[in-house]
């Protein structure tokens, strides 16, 4: 069956190569581009349509920024598509970024040099502003819009007893030290995006607890994994007084598979490869030249606040040829203040105005129509990076040529995180036949897109830890992934520095690529994780693991899991917040002049 495939912020960067590269392995492939820009939207299209003709590609007008825009997306999406495989919610904003240059240079001649390169920790701060909603613009477009964006679409997510995959483009920037539940929107903050990155990785893991039987609720974490101990971990007693639910068994769902790290084009030598993407900003893997510097003007200008129609200034996803040094145009002083929309100007959200009980609830038992069958509680394998190796699962299926790329590569050994996960099985990418889709919406819309309906009971916090059965798992859920795409030269890079200090940088940045694979640089390379979670079954993914777009010194692309650092409390905290702030912009946009 035709799978389709949402991107956001499809039109540029990271989320078009991820496009390109789609394209380039599934013809069958249904891509809807959700852009806030119609113009860049529609360029990228016909840049897709250009390198792959006869390729499925919608559009679809989305501001994640706006609460209003992302609801009546939704409402379009849910009109167009019976339902949706992969949610990619991959836009995201960097505004008025400062770099630290002390800190920068003290960073480069010490032993953290490679750290500071992959992570910024330290180097980079923002300065954001306030949306029309009253929220504030980086939580937003990174993270909030997003979730208003799942919640919406999980009808169309949670249903029709397949799984589907959400994937957050996140960052090695997601700094836990940013991240406040006390300041969610990180209004008194400096480093919005670290925050609104690690909050991703959060919800990601939230998503998970309370859509599928991946990751039971009652599962609690097994804590971070120390970069020296890699090794399994015991498994707790279960609890007598909250023993697991036996639950139907599914003979439908496969057992655990181990993701491997893929690459379709050297994994096999038979396989097609994809053909050169062209103008497109994506290139395929071997000697790389650091993407072309964007030509266009970097616009300081809220979209919102911007008269739509205007011209502006010549799209980056346009055809052009690859030029690193070919000069840009000076770059907006981030200090200056960027123009603002009178209504955006706004006091930030009151959130001690906040509903008190957060209500998480299952979209499933919401719509009649995507209610599943109970969530299973039986034992089930575990990760056995994460548990007993004692513990009862069946074998893992692996595949001859499913090697761990470290070895494959030794290049491939990133330094800073030796402590890479077990490799795991790749799956073998299913081409399936194109179908038509049903043009008509068969899932029944909810009656009022801004209330769902009432919420369920809080979900208790984990108590005990239950095993997983994979003969149990739900065959239908919405399956949540993190990945981080390394360090990408785009249009977001490109806006932290002028043109002149990319242009002394890139020697040095390729000069140091060669003790990280995380410096990815091309958007190509960064996709590579989000092509991979493409070919994997969902149910296999580890939702405690950020999955990282790796680039070797040799060129050679694969991912890499790596254990993120994340508690269930905080991810369940913030989880229950992310629904009392639904629920106020909820209300406040149902009693406002303009209601949907
Ligand atoms: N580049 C890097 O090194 C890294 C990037 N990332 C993440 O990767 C993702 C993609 O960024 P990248 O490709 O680098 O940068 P780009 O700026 O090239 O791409 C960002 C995309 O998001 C879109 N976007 C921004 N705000 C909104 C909005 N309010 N509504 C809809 N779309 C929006 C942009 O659209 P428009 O063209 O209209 O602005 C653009 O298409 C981001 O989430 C970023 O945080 C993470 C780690 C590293
Ligand atoms: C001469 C100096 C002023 C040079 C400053 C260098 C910095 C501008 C860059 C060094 C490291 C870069 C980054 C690292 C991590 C990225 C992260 C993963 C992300 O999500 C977005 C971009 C990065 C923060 C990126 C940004 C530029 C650097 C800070």
């Amino acid at each position: 069956m035709e799978k389709v495939v949402l991107v956001t912020g499809a039109n540029s960067g990271i989320g078009l190569a991820l496009c390109e590269r789609l394209l380039s392995q599934d013809s069958g492939v249904r891509l809807c581009l959700a852009c806030r820009n119609s113009g860049r939207a529609e360029a990228a299209r016909s840049a897709l349509l250009t390198s792959h003709p006869g390729a499925r590609v919608d559009l679809l007008d989305l501001d994640v920024g706006s609460v209003r825009s992302v609801l009546r997306a939704a409402q379009e999406v849910k009109a167009r598509y019976p339902r949706l495989d992969h949610l990619y919610l991959n836009a995201g904003i960097m505004p008025n970024p400062h770099v630290d240059i002390k800190a920068f240079f003290k960073g480069l001649f010490s032993s953290k040099a490679v750290q500071m390169f992959s992570t910024a920790e330290g180097l980079l701060t923002q300065q954001d502003r306030t949306t029309a909603d009253g929220l504030q613009e980086v939580f937003t477009t990174n993270l909030f819009g997003h979730f208003l964006l799942v919640r919406e679409l999980e009808v169309l997510l949670c249903g029709a007893g397949r799984p589907s995959q959400v994937v957050w483009t996140s960052s090695s920037n997601a700094l836990r030290s940013a991240f406040s539940l006390e300041d969610l929107q990180h209004a008194a903050g400096t480093e919005p995006y670290s925050s609104s990155k690690y909050a991703s990785d959060l919800l990601s893991l939230a998503l998970n607890r309370h859509h599928n039987a991946q990751v039971s609720p009652k599962t609690p974490y097994p804590g971070p994994l120390s970069p020296k101990t890699p090794g399994p971990r015991t498994p707790q007693p279960v609890d007598p007084l909250d023993p697991p639910d036996p639950g139907p068994l599914s003979p439908k769902t496969p057992g655990p598979r181990t993701p491997q790290p893929v690459d379709p084009r050297t994994q096999d030598p038979s396989a097609p490869r994809p053909p050169d993407p062209g103008p497109l900003s994506s290139r395929p893997p071997g000697p790389r030249t650091p993407q072309p510097l964007d030509p266009r003007t970097p616009q300081p200008q809220d979209p919102r606040t911007q008269d739509p129609s205007a011209p502006r200034p010549p799209d980056p996803s346009a055809p052009r040829p690859p030029d690193p040094s070919a000069p840009r145009p000076p770059t907006q002083d981030p200090s200056a203040p960027r123009p603002q929309d009178p209504s955006a100007r706004r006091p930030p959200y009151p959130g001690g105005l906040l509903p008190r009980t957060p209500q998480p609830v299952d979209p499933c038992t919401q719509d009649p129509s995507a209610r599943r069958p109970p969530v299973p509680r039986t034992p089930q394998p575990v990760d056995p990076r994460t548990q007993d190796p004692s513990a009862r699962r069946p074998p893992v299926p692996r595949t001859p040529q499913a090697q761990d790329p470290r070895t494959q590569d030794p290049s491939a050994v990133d330094p800073l995180y030796p402590e890479c996960l077990l490799p795991r099985t790749p799956q073998p990418h299913d081409p399936r036949t194109p179908q038509p889709l049903d043009p008509l919406p068969r899932t029944p819309q909810p009656l009022d897109p801004l209330y769902p309906g009432p919420l369920s009971p809080k979900t208790p916090l984990p108590r005990t830890p239950q095993p997983l059965d994979p003969r149990t798992q739900d065959p239908s859920g919405l399956f949540s992934s993190v990945i981080c795409p390394g360090l990408v030269m785009t249009n977001l890079t490109y806006g932290i520095l002028p043109s002149f200090f990319w242009t002394l940088l890139m020697p040095i940045m390729w000069f140091i690529r060669i003790f990280t694979n995380t410096l990815t640089l091309t958007p190509y390379n960064g996709a590579e994780a989000l092509n991979w979670l493409f070919l994997q079954e969902p149910e296999s993914l580890d939702a405690r693991a950020k999955y990282h777009s790796m680039t070797s010194g040799l060129g050679k692309n694969y991912t890499q899991p790596r254990q993120m650092d994340i508690d269930e409390e905080t991810s369940e905290a913030l989880y229950g917040k992310l629904l009392e702030l639904e629920t106020v912009i909820r209300r406040r946009i149902r009693e406002g002049p303009d209601r949907l």
